[in-house]
């Protein structure tokens, strides 16, 4: 318990100060939009490094028990008194923009310059896939014991002060219906919440099933978060210089290309199966692969009931991807447009090297229709990351598995 008391105190500025470095070096451009997000992040990180870091709360729970006797009145209140110490509650803050605009990268400036140690930094499509994870188990360890959502997030606010999550997304009715519960729990436990989205609050989950039922997160989300919109237009992964890994149209020669790169890659002409585990003893069977590289069809990826399990297990095995036949997208296959979406972001996430043959440019993949909002948004996003992984700097990073 000692080390959670923290009697740091921290400079104003010290943020400013690393941002600062990182343009003098030249590493990035000087962007008025970013600086103004850090002057609204400076007192949170201010307030991360007060003391005390922990509080005590104190929880009164009435139950009425009946008198029972020949000169019983009425009802008898009994009171129990609970204290517990929660972490001191600090106002986070959800941070929105277009894609490519540096959400992520303030983010993790701040989350590694940020000194306590009870701190995570999670993708938030992976944070999810855990929690559902967790609840499975608490249901089948301790079924008696109601709902498991507030434990899970009691749990995970014991050794963690502050959650960073990077894209914070709602597609899926599973992880909207629970979101409430826990995050309610984690705030209650004085978790502090950093977020960063595509979207402003209000449009999360916005075509969602039964979204009344979670417009009251969107509620909570907004109290317990300074919401912040980035106001930037730059798209810094269309700045770098490319190398071609989208090759299109499809046609004989696109795939004899696709099937070159995959010997220059490997030293090998032809794949062998390998198999790789997902979560929960699941596997995912990869028909063409050598070393660390994998060739799948399209339609193996994305027009399958795969989902983010899969592309995570994916993203983390293999250091290179090849994808064949990308089709130009419509609304009329959500579901394939969704997959491939999620995919790309794990493929970004892990930086894998991915190549791809495809129907057309990326800027011509998705045209967009009425109606589609979701998908109109989210397909930037995807337009923004392709663009990237094709320059040489996206191509120098190591992968991250
Ligand atoms: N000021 C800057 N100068 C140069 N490059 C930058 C700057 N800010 C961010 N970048 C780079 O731009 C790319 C995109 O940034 P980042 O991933 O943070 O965008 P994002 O807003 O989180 O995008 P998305 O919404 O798609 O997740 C990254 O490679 C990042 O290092």
């Amino acid at each position: 318990m000692k080390c959670l008391r923290l009697y740091l105190t921290r400079n104003f500025g010290e943020l400013k100060q690393a941002y600062n470095k990182l343009v003098t070096e030249g590493k990035i451009t000087q962007d008025k939009c970013q600086e103004r997000v850090l002057s609204f992040l400076q007192p949170l990180y201010t307030e991360l490094h007060k003391s005390p870091q922990k509080t005590i709360t104190k929880t009164v729970e009435r139950t009425v028990e009946a008198k029972v006797g020949w000169f019983s009145k009425g009802n008898e209140v009994r009171e129990k008194v609970t204290t517990t110490e929660i972490w001191r509650p600090i106002k986070g803050t959800y941070l929105y923009g277009p894609p490519g605009c540096g959400k992520t990268f303030i983010m993790d400036m701040f989350y590694d310059t940020v000194s306590i140690q009870q701190k995570r930094r999670v993708h938030f499509n992976q944070f999810m896939l855990e929690v559902h994870e967790y609840i499975h188990k608490l249901n089948t360890n301790e079924p008696k014991k109601g709902d498991p959502v507030p434990r899970v997030g009691v749990n995970i606010s014991k050794d963690t002060r502050l959650l960073c999550f990077d894209e914070f997304q709602v597609t899926d009715i599973a992880d909207a219906m629970i979101l409430k519960r826990l995050f309610g729990s984690l705030w209650s436990q004085g978790v502090v919440v950093l977020a960063t989205s595509n979207r402003p609050p209000d449009d999360l989950y916005y075509n969602g099933l039964q979204r009344f039922l979670f417009l009251p997160f969107i509620d909570d989300l907004k109290h317990q978060c300074e919401i912040v919109d980035i106001e930037s237009v730059t798209d810094y992964r269309q700045v770098g210089e490319e190398v071609q890994t989208f090759i299109y149209p499809l046609n004989h020669e696109a795939e004899s290309k696709a099937y070159k790169i995959f010997t220059r890659i490997t030293g090998k002409e032809k794949g062998k199966t390998h198999t790789i585990s997902v979560m929960q003893g699941r596997q995912l069977t990869c028909r063409f692969t050598a070393d660390k590289c994998g060739m799948f069809s399209f339609s193996e990826l994305c027009d399958q009931p795969l989902g983010a399990a899969d592309y995570i297990a994916l993203a983390s095995y293999f250091t290179h991807v090849i994808i064949t036949g990308v089709p130009n997208f419509s609304i009329h296959k959500r579901d394939i447009m969704r997959r491939f979406i999620l995919l790309i972001d794990e493929l970004y996430n892990k930086k894998v090297k991915l190549i791809c043959t495809a129907d057309s440019s990326i800027e011509q993949l998705y045209s967009g229709e009425s109606g589609a909002y979701d998908e109109i948004f989210a397909f930037q996003r995807t337009v923004s990351r392709l663009m990237e992984m094709q320059t040489y700097e996206y191509q120098e990073t190591p992968h991250q598995a």
